[in-house]
């Protein structure tokens, strides 16, 4: 007698990617430069240098990626268009060969019956519309809007899952508040304004959606669940300040049309009173929401810019290779806060996994010369976290998919090609890839729709 699978009927399984971090080739084909582009060649800014001018290069290695994503039985891919490729000038001029890039991968994605999740904007700009003020100003509501419209028109049919923005949080603390991500501005005047033009561009692409397309759009964020450092009054006021700031910002907006209040407590004079009629732009019905979990922050009253909060290390915790405390108990704390705070909308995890130690080569088996690369922390983090995922179904969250982060090991930002998150290992001399022991694990998850954790 077959087991019932142990995850809803139609549960996606799949990987997740974002353009800048995976094509290289940035100005192939008429695409123009983006802000990462850009902040990659200022000195300083990377580690050890490192550039998305080659990546995976994922521009020219597509076919072979699709290949291993039908190998290990993935039936859905999360992916980023690069707004530049499309219109180098960020508005105005189309660049039909940067559409087709994206064109032939969805075909291909459909002919492995893979679903493509597309995410219109992965953080890297045109640096055209970064010269025009960029997430500060307004205008960028429509020059998204412009974009996201070119793109529905090309795809929408074929790609039946849209998502607006991926992470506005990082964008913003990134990009204007602290300045360790493109454009790397550090101002506590700038942020809110990013933040909230983000949000605006989002409703203005969600409305556009609605004219013109015929299938599901959302947002996607990333949430880390705060946790307070003791019961003390200071502590708790900096978890509620922290988890306003990292968790509420974005989908307060999107989906209740307001800010939470504490915003305008951690930005005082910085924080503007926006126009009402920001909101009936930014709150647009969703048809799903993006989660993307990574860890948790046990938060406790410090000085600190903006928040006045810091994080304590857990003794007794495992912390990944960015730092980061393996928790998986916080996914499933999150996924019911969701539902508590937003309602009963279908929720897919758009990004979860791990940076671990993996070696620059695979090892090769010196009789078979087959290549392996053991990441057994991956493994142990992954099957925790789905079963996190899962423990959350159980009490009745909508949870429709989960995208593994990432496909491959790719370029992590500004620190570079340093962090492996891939379940496939990229041999950045080679381009070589090997399937790593957390690849064949989850292919087996899918496989078992979940029962074999
Ligand atoms: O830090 C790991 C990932 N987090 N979310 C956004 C992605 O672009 C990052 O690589
Ligand atoms: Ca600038």
């Amino acid at each position: 007698m077959s087991q019932t699978p142990v995850f809803p009927e139609g549960f996606l399984w799949g990987a997740a990617t974002a353009a800048h971090q995976i094509e290289g080739s940035p100005l192939a084909d008429g695409a123009g430069p983006s802000i990462w582009t850009r902040f990659a060649h200022t000195p300083g800014m990377m580690l050890n240098g490192d550039t998305g001018d080659v990546a995976c290069d994922h521009y020219n290695r597509w076919r072979e990626d699709v290949k291993l994503m039908r190998e290990l039985g993935l039936t859905a891919y999360r992916f980023s268009v690069s707004w530049s490729r499309i219109l180098p000038e960020g508005t105005g001029r189309v660049n039909p060969k940067g559409v087709d890039f994206y064109s032939r991968l969805v075909d291909a994605l459909l002919e492995n019956g893979i679903e493509p999740l597309l995410t219109l904007y992965h953080w890297d700009l045109p640096a055209a519309l970064d010269d025009r003020g960029g997430w500060l100003n307004r205008d960028i509501a429509d020059w998204f809007a412009e974009y996201a419209g070119v793109m529905y028109r090309a795809l929408d049919g074929r790609v039946k899952k849209w998502v607006t923005l991926n992470e506005p949080w990082v964008v913003t603390d990134g990009g204007y508040l602290h300045g360790a991500l493109a454009p790397g501005h550090r101002s506590r005047f700038e942020a809110p304004i990013a933040s909230h033009n983000l949000m605006r561009a989002h409703g203005a692409a969600v409305k556009a959606y609605r004219e013109l397309g015929k299938h599901e759009i959302g947002l996607v964020v990333n949430i880390e669940p705060k946790y307070p450092a003791s019961d003390s009054a200071e502590d708790q006021a900096a978890t509620r300040r922290a988890h306003a700031y990292m968790n509420e910002q974005y989908l307060h907006p999107a989906l209740l049309g307001h800010y939470p209040p504490e915003l305008k407590e951690i930005f005082g004079e910085a924080w503007p009173d926006w126009p009402a009629e920001d909101f009936e732009l930014i709150k647009q019905k969703l048809d799903f929401v993006g989660i993307n979990y990574y860890t948790r922050n046990v938060t406790r009253a410090a000085e600190s810019y903006p928040l006045n909060a810091a994080m304590v290390k857990q003794p007794l915790g495992t912390y990944t290779e960015t730092g980061w405390e393996v928790f998986p108990q916080g996914l499933a704390d999150l996924l019911l806060w969701f539902k508590r705070t937003y309602g009963d909308l279908p929720v897919y995890i758009t990004e979860n996994g791990a940076a671990f130690f993996d070696p620059p080569t695979a090892d090769v088996d010196p009789r078979t010369g087959a290549r392996r690369v053991r990441d057994p922390l991956r493994i142990d983090y992954l099957r925790k976290h789905i079963g996190a995922v899962y423990d959350a179904i159980q009490a009745g969250v909508d949870v429709r998919g989960y995208m593994l982060w990432s496909l491959l090991d790719n370029l992590e930002w500004s620190l570079g090609y340093s962090k492996r998150f891939g379940m496939i290992h990229v041999n950045y001399a080679t381009q070589e890839r090997t399937p790593k022991d957390s690849a064949r694990w989850y292919a087996e998850v899918i496989r078992t729709h979940g029962r074999k954790l």
